[in-house]
Formats: C-alpha cells, sequence, structure tokens
C-alpha cells in the first residue's frame, strides 16, 4: 500500500474527528456531571465504555464529575445483611443499620469500581463522598405523603454544598467521582440522599453547563408505563407542569434536571446508560437520544 492509499482510509476517521470540532470548541473547559445510576451499572462492558467516555471528555478538554448511585446494590446488600428494603415517595426509608450498609455500598463497593475503571486510563478519578470538606451537608428529610410529613429514617435533604473539594481536583486535572452521602449539618450522623438529588445540587452549584444523567430508560416517556414514546425536549416550565404526573425513580430525577436548569445549568439531559457509549452519543449528536431538558426561553416562565 502506497503512503497515498494509506492518507486516504484514514480520511472518514478524520473527518469524524473534524465534525465534533464544534462542538469540542463550544464545550471546551466546562463542567459537565454526569450520574451514573445504579441500574445502568450492572453490565461489565458497559461500565468500562462509560469509563471510556468519561476520560475521553476529560482528555477533549471538559471537566467532567461523576456522581453515582447504587440503588440496587445497596438492595442486595441489605438483603444479605437480612433487612428489608422499603421505599417512600422514591426514597429508602434508611434505619441506622441500613445506613452503614448503604455507606458501605457506596462508598467502599460501588464508587471504588468505578474509580477503579476510570484509573485503568492514567492517575485522572479521585473519590470522595458528600461528607469529604463538607461537600454536601443535609438535614433530616421529612417527605409529605397524602398531606402528612413522614419519617423515613436517616434520609437528607440538601441544604449546603461546598464546591471547594471538587474545583480543587477539576483544577488538577483529576475526575471527582462523588457518592450520595451528605454530612449532617445537625450532629455526628451521616444522610443518605438520592444521588440523582445530589447530581443535580452539585451541577448547579458548580454552574455546571451540563447535567447528564444516565438510567435504564430510553429518555422520559410521555405516557409511562402505557407508551414508550420518549420526549426529546422540554422547557423547565413545560417539566414543571408534568412533575405531579410522575411515578418512581423519575421523580428524583427530573426534580433533579428542573432545579438545575432553574439554576443556571444551560441543559439537563437524561440518557440510556443501557446504550454503550451513549454519553458521546449524546453529546456528538445535535438533538441527542434522550430528553433534554432546557431553561425557559424569556417571556416562557410561568
Ligand atoms: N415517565 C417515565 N418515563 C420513564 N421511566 C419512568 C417514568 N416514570 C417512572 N419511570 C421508571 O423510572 C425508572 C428509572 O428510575 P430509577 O429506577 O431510579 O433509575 P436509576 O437507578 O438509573 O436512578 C425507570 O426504569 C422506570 O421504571
Ligand atoms: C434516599 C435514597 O433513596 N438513596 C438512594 C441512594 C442511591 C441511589 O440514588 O441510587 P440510584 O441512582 O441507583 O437509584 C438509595 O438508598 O437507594
Amino acid at each position: 500500500m502506497t503512503n497515498v492509499t494509506r492518507k486516504h482510509t484514514a480520511l472518514p476517521k478524520a473527518q469524524t474527528l473534524i465534525e465534533a470540532l464544534p462542538w469540542l470548541t463550544r464545550h471546551h473547559g466546562k463542567t459537565v456531571v454526569i450520574k451514573f445510576g445504579g441500574n445502568a451499572m450492572i453490565d461489565d462492558e458497559l461500565k468500562a465504555a462509560f469509563a471510556q467516555d468519561v476520560v475521553f471528555l476529560r482528555h477533549a478538554g471538559l471537566k467532567p464529575v461523576v456522581v453515582h448511585g447504587g440503588g440496587p446494590q445497596i438492595s442486595a446488600a441489605l438483603d444479605r445483611h437480612g433487612i428489608v428494603s422499603e421505599f417512600k415517595a422514591g426514597l429508602r426509608v434508611t434505619t441506622e443499620d441500613a445506613m452503614d450498609v448503604v455507606r458501605m455500598v457506596l462508598a467502599g463497593q460501588v464508587q471504588r469500581e468505578l474509580v477503579g475503571l476510570l484509573n485503568q486510563h492514567g492517575p485522572l478519578a479521585v473519590g470522595l463522598t458528600g461528607e469529604d470538606a463538607h461537600t454536601i451537608t443535609a438535614t433530616k428529610h421529612r417527605p409529605e405523603i397524602d398531606g402528612e410529613r413522614v419519617d423515613i429514617g436517616r434520609v437528607g435533604e440538601i441544604t449546603d454544598i461546598d464546591t471547594g473539594a471538587i474545583e480543587a481536583l477539576l483544577a488538577d486535572g483529576r475526575i471527582p467521582v462523588v457518592s450520595s452521602i451528605a454530612r449532617s449539618q445537625d450532629d455526628g450522623h451521616v444522610y443518605n440522599v438520592n444521588a440523582d438529588t445530589a447530581a443535580a445540587a452539585l451541577a448547579a452549584a458548580l454552574g455546571a453547563e451540563t447535567l447528564m444523567v444516565l438510567t435504564d430508560v430510553e429518555g422520559l416517556y410521555e405516557d409511562w408505563p402505557d407508551s414508550d414514546e420518549v420526549i426529546s425536549r422540554l422547557t423547565a416550565s413545560q417539566l414543571e407542569k408534568l412533575l405531579p404526573e410522575l411515578a418512581s425513580g423519575m421523580v428524583p430525577k427530573m426534580q433533579g434536571c428542573l432545579h438545575a436548569v432553574r439554576h443556571g445549568v444551560t441543559t439537563a439531559r437524561v440518557i440510556d446508560g443501557r446504550v454503550q457509549h451513549s454519553i458521546l452519543l449524546e453529546i456528538f449528536t445535535d438533538e441527542g437520544i434522550g430528553t433534554m431538558v432546557v431553561p425557559d426561553a424569556e417571556g416562557d416562565a410561568v
């Protein structure tokens, strides 16, 4: 093969890279918070592809921050400890004993695994929980169910975010990997926080450009569970109207997206974490593959 033909066969690759140039120019130096859900994390190949995508973003000049969940992994561990999992208002009822297991699974197992996968590509990822350096502070959350405040144990409502540690890591070129556990503002205990809520609060506090929530469905379905028509784009006001109709795991996810875009994040996206390289697919296709939430245009807000 001559040099000239060799150049020609590589041309489609060069074109693909060049097609990404406007996107890379627009997003260079921007922070993107990526929430990796427990349900999208059960497959080893998907986890490895997720790590590749995050490292790719980092090398492309963005500042990715990973916030992870681990609902299924926590439920499995509680099961092994003979503790029954119960959810109220989409949140895990967390007793003192359950909290020990939650902390052990999130910080000691799921976070370690993600850090390990990312660090196969270089000395990049550093794991922390919301307890570290006051990153996430919370007080006891008492959700309202049928007009009454209920006690669901050590579940936290975020009261404060300190972005100092995460920003220092980003400035050092690292990829922070954050477990959704908060320190208590009132006592020495720790709180269990839904990972979607934690990711949204961090995205807002960091002034992130994008919040990306990976999950185990294609996006927000218009008429779930009766149809699988994905809503591809909606404004904050449109989402706010839809919120009361949403169920289960979609509630904290979409509340989080709304919080993020109402607090300065340019886009919040819910995407299918079951699709390999879904992060790269989402960013390199203009309209995206999942559901995109954008702030209201001027005059849109209700
Ligand atoms: N409107 C909706 N569109 C899509 N999924 C929905 C909707 N309402 C409820 N769901 C449920 O929410 C789930 C995703 O939330 P969750 O199980 O908490 O995921 P994760 O572990 O990724 O945080 C979906 O698998 C689906 O069962
Ligand atoms: C309070 C509460 O419900 N906390 C969640 C934290 C983990 C999480 O959110 O994980 P996913 O993103 O995989 O659902 C839990 O205990 O399951």
